[in-house]
Formats: structure tokens, C-alpha cells, sequence
């Protein structure tokens, strides 16, 4: 039998098919070419995700190494979205502030649909009017007046925190940053956001905390649910009918289940604390402000907010401290030049008051000098909601852009040094040399960090407790090798910090 016909049939059929598929592999990236921006060539489906997010180099020394090619703007791919890189300060500073407007939302892969509802509702994920509705509604909980209410609740937990580090300075031992600093960061942010007194430095058995761990960390399954919806993102609501999303369903249904009855609660018992879920509650919108459509906020807007609150304030806050004190091990005069100012402010028996913090300058400049050097969210994003020009550079609508905060704090052009720790440079004398958007650990302009003042409290108090009584005598490891490429800026081995108590 003759089986010519079919055999052409069949390869016409494959070749169209591939055809297809990569035309779909490869459709939208011409996008930068035919705008003029330059940027490296991306592999079909991929685009440079798997350059980008490189193992063994990691985001950063990618971004270097195209920027030292192609310049402080260049365009690459995030499988088939369009990003703009942009290291250039004016550039920054349209996009963070000038022409906010085109650039309010944040990207996330998936467009932020991979998520459970409550999270989209969260000021970190909302997008636009809701954005705007929702930022002004929670800023009044973080002005200079609440946050000096949290003072008592924040002091007795670094008291704790000491108590902690000084026992095992007694002992020899030494501790694991992250673990005792992740605890402290996570009763501070219990009792501050929710009003719970958890307790994680001495009992690891509540729920919330096991939940709150489990929230908070990114592996290799979010890693692959991401690159998966990434090329196919018509996926997502297969992968929304499953529960499947970026952050674990159980942990966010406990959490959305816990604060929901913590509400409940709070309003059937007339409350005088001060928490930000408190806080949240009394909110009332100004019926003068034609923005604010709807009124108060509803019980789940305020319970997604404060869910934010702790995945937000956790792991940047414990990671801050970490390479803080992995530094002062390296830097003993800059240890004992913060612990005589704490001495001068505070003395021996003073209780650290809002005022007396601030008096610290040179602690807050050694706190700014670490943020700059390990910006926790490493990459700040934004996406365009319209087409727009940039440095003549035309950028569609729908565009995404990244901002890479390691990077620029790491940049010598902008700092000098970079690679060492020097909090002078953050002091009021020299301070005015920093081009304040090139200094982005808490990100820049409207949809800057809202926990900012509460997060920079809560590090110094941490430190003045911890430096009053102990002083830093060693870091390990030797040679701090960082990831970046799972989402923060992780060290590859624990740090773990050996102390002796101060005489
Ligand atoms: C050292 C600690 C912290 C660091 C380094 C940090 C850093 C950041 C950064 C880089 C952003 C994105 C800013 C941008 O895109 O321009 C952000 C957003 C945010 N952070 Fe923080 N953060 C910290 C602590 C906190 C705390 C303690 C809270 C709350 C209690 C908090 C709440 C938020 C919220 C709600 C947003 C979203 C703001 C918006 O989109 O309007 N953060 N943070």
C-alpha cells in the first residue's frame, strides 16, 4: 500500500503545529526591538527569566552584568511580558513619583490572580482606584502618634529578646540570627497588628506561628508554580478551581479564619487597645473626600491588611537584623561607637522612650547603611496602566518595570564604597550627597512601605536592647555568599553570632 499521502499529511500537520507553537513562543517578543530599546536577545516561551533568575549568578549579577552592556534602561522578558530594567535616577523618579499615575500598580507574575481573594485585597496587591482607596484609609494607623502607642508592647519584647541572646551568651553558645530574630519579629508584629501576645521566643507551639513559617517561605513548588502559569497563563483559573496559589491556601485560610473571629470579637467586647487591627476597625472615611466611595472598611479588608502586616513585617524585619549584627561582628568600632551613644542617650537604667530613639543618630544611620547595603525585597516593580515614553524610549501599556534596589544601593556612581559599611554616610552631614532616590530599602513615593517608621522603631529597639547588655565578639560564616533569586536576599549558610555579656 501506498502511504506517501498520509506521511505528507502528517508532517504538514507537525510542521504547522510547530509552526504554532512557536509563534506563540516567541509572538510578543518583538515588543522592545520595534520600540528601540536595547536589552539582551530572549529564548522563545522563556524570554530571559531563566538569565534573569539565574542559579548560579542570581538576579543581581545579572542585572550588572546587561547593565554594563546595555545601559541603565534596557528591556527584557518575563516569559512573554515586556519589562523595562531601570537603574537611571530621573527615570526613577518618573516612575516612582512624577508620573506615578501610569505606573501605580505593582507586577507579580500571573498578574497577582494566582492568589487567594483576601490577598488581592491586601494594599501590597491592590491595584489602582482600590489602591488609592484603601493606602488612604490605613495611613492614618502608622502616623507618629499611634506608633508611640506601640512603644511599651514593642520594649518588653527586645527585653525578652535580650534575655534570650544573654542566656546563651552566658552559656557559649552561639545563636542563629534569623531563627531568634524571625521570633521576635513575629511576637512584635502579633501584638502589634492583632493584639496577640504569642510569645514565639519561648514556645514554638502556637498555630499562628507554624502557619505564620509556613506563609512566609518561598520554595522551589512556588518557584515552579510561578514559571508554569508564567508561560501558560491561561492556567490560572485551573490553578485558581485547585487552590493552588503563590501563598499556601491552608495557611491563608487560617490566618483570614483567625482574624475574622478576632474582629468578631473585638467589636462584641468594647476595646481600649491600640493594635492596627483596632485601629483598622475604627477607621472612618472623610464623607467629604469623593474618592472614598465606600465607607469604613469591610471586616475582610481589614483582616487582609493585617495578614500583610505580618508577612511584610517578618521576614524583612528578622532579615535586617540579621546582617546588622552579622556587620557590627565585623565592624567592632562601629559596635562600640552605637553602644556609647545608646549609653550617653539612655545610661545604665533609662527605659527606652519614642523621643530617646530618636535622639540615636547614629544607630538610625548604621540601621539606613544596612537596609541599603540588603534590601530584603531586593527588586521593586511597578507595571504601566498605559502606554508612555521614557527617556524617548516608548514603553506599551501593560509593561512591567523593574527597579533593582540591590543594585542602585550597591551602585558606585551613587555610593561610594558600596561594598562596605560606613553609616557615616547616612549622618545629617553628609547625608545631603545621597540622591534620595537612589536609597530604596522601603521602596519611593506614594506606594513606599507604610510600615516604614514602625519597621525602623522596631530595629532600633531591638538593637538597644540587644547592645546594652552583650557585645557581638563573632559572625559565621566567614564569607557571606546571599540568594537572591527565591524572592528576598537569603544567606546560602545560617548566620549564627557569637556574643559575650558586657561587663
Ligand atoms: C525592615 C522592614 C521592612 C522593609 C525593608 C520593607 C520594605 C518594603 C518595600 C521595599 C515595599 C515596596 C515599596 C515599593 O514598591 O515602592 C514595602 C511595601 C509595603 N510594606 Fe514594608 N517593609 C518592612 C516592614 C514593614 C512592616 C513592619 C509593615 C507593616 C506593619 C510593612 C507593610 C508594608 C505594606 C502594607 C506595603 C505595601 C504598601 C503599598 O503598596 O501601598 N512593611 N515594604
Amino acid at each position: 500500500m501506498d502511504y506517501g499521502w498520509e506521511i505528507q499529511l502528517y508532517l504538514l500537520l507537525f510542521v504547522c503545529v510547530a509552526m504554532f507553537i512557536y509563534k506563540y513562543g516567541t509572538e510578543s517578543h518583538k515588543v522592545w526591538k520595534s520600540a528601540g530599546v536595547p536589552g539582551p536577545p530572549p529564548t522563545p516561551f522563556f524570554g530571559n527569566i531563566h538569565q534573569l533568575f539565574n542559579v548560579e549568578i542570581g538576579v543581581r549579577c545579572s542585572v550588572k552584568k546587561w547593565q554594563e552592556k546595555y545601559g541603565r534602561i534596557f528591556g527584557i522578558y518575563f516569559f512573554h511580558k515586556p519589562v523595562l530594567v531601570v537603574t537611571d535616577p530621573e527615570a526613577m523618579k518618573r516612575i516612582f513619583v512624577k508620573d506615578f499615575n501610569i505606573f501605580v500598580d505593582r507586577f507579580f507574575v500571573g498578574e497577582g490572580k494566582l492568589q487567594h481573594s483576601i490577598i488581592q485585597k491586601t494594599l501590597f496587591f491592590a491595584q489602582g482606584h482600590s489602591w488609592k482607596r484603601l493606602r488612604k484609609m490605613v495611613n492614618p494607623a502608622f502616623t507618629s502618634g499611634k506608633l508611640k502607642l506601640l512603644m511599651g508592647y514593642i520594649n518588653r519584647t527586645a527585653g525578652l529578646l535580650s534575655e534570650q541572646l544573654l542566656d546563651s551568651a552566658k552559656k557559649g553558645t552561639p545563636v542563629e540570627a534569623k531563627t531568634v530574630f524571625g521570633a521576635y519579629a513575629l511576637d512584635v508584629i502579633a501584638g502589634t497588628a492583632f493584639g496577640l501576645d504569642i510569645n514565639s521566643q519561648n514556645d514554638l507551639s502556637n498555630p499562628l506561628i507554624q502557619h505564620a513559617r509556613s506563609l512566609t517561605t518561598i520554595d522551589k513548588i512556588v518557584q515552579l508554580k510561578l514559571t508554569i502559569i508564567g508561560i501558560f497563563p491561561s492556567l490560572i483559573p485551573v490553578f485558581r478551581a485547585f487552590k493552588i496559589g503563590y501563598f499556601r491556601y491552608k495557611d491563608v485560610k487560617f490566618f483570614r479564619e483567625t482574624l475574622l473571629k478576632l474582629i468578631s470579637e473585638k467589636k462584641h467586647t468594647k476595646s481600649e487597645q491600640s493594635d492596627l487591627l483596632q485601629l483598622l476597625m475604627d477607621v472612618e472615611a472623610d464623607p467629604s473626600d469623593g474618592d472614598v466611595l465606600c465607607q469604613k472598611l469591610s471586616d475582610e479588608e481589614v483582616a487582609a491588611q493585617c495578614l500583610l502586616f505580618m508577612i511584610a513585617g517578618y521576614d524583612a524585619t528578622s532579615s535586617a537584623l540579621q546582617y546588622f549584627f552579622y556587620e557590627l561582628a565585623r565592624y567592632p568600632q562601629i559596635q562600640e561607637k552605637i553602644y556609647s551613644e545608646v549609653m550617653s542617650v539612655l545610661g545604665e537604667d533609662e527605659e527606652l522612650s519614642y523621643e530617646s530613639c530618636l535622639k540615636m543618630k547614629y544607630l538610625e544611620a548604621a540601621v539606613e547603611e544596612i537596609l541599603r547595603m540588603y534590601p530584603l525585597l531586593h527588586t521593586l516593580t511597578r507595571n504601566t496602566v498605559k502606554e508612555t515614553t521614557l527617556n524617548g524610549m516608548f514603553i506599551p501599556a501593560n509593561s512591567a518595570v523593574l527597579i533593582p534596589a540591590y543594585n542602585v544601593g550597591r551602585d558606585p556612581e551613587f555610593f561610594h564604597n558600596p561594598d562596605t559599611f560606613i553609616p557615616e554616610r547616612f549622618l545629617e552631614s553628609s547625608k545631603h550627597d545621597i540622591n534620595p532616590v537612589t536609597f530604596i530599602p522601603f521602596g519611593y513615593g506614594p506606594r513606599q512601605c507604610i510600615g516604614l517608621r514602625l519597621a525602623m522603631m522596631e530595629l532600633k529597639i531591638a538593637i538597644v536592647h540587644v547592645l546594652r547588655r552583650l557585645r557581638i565578639s563573632k559572625a559565621t560564616p566567614e564569607v557571606l555568599e546571599i540568594e537572591d533569586y527565591s524572592g528576598g536576599l537569603v544567606s546560602k549558610i545560617p548566620v549564627q553570632l557569637f556574643m559575650e555579656v558586657r561587663s
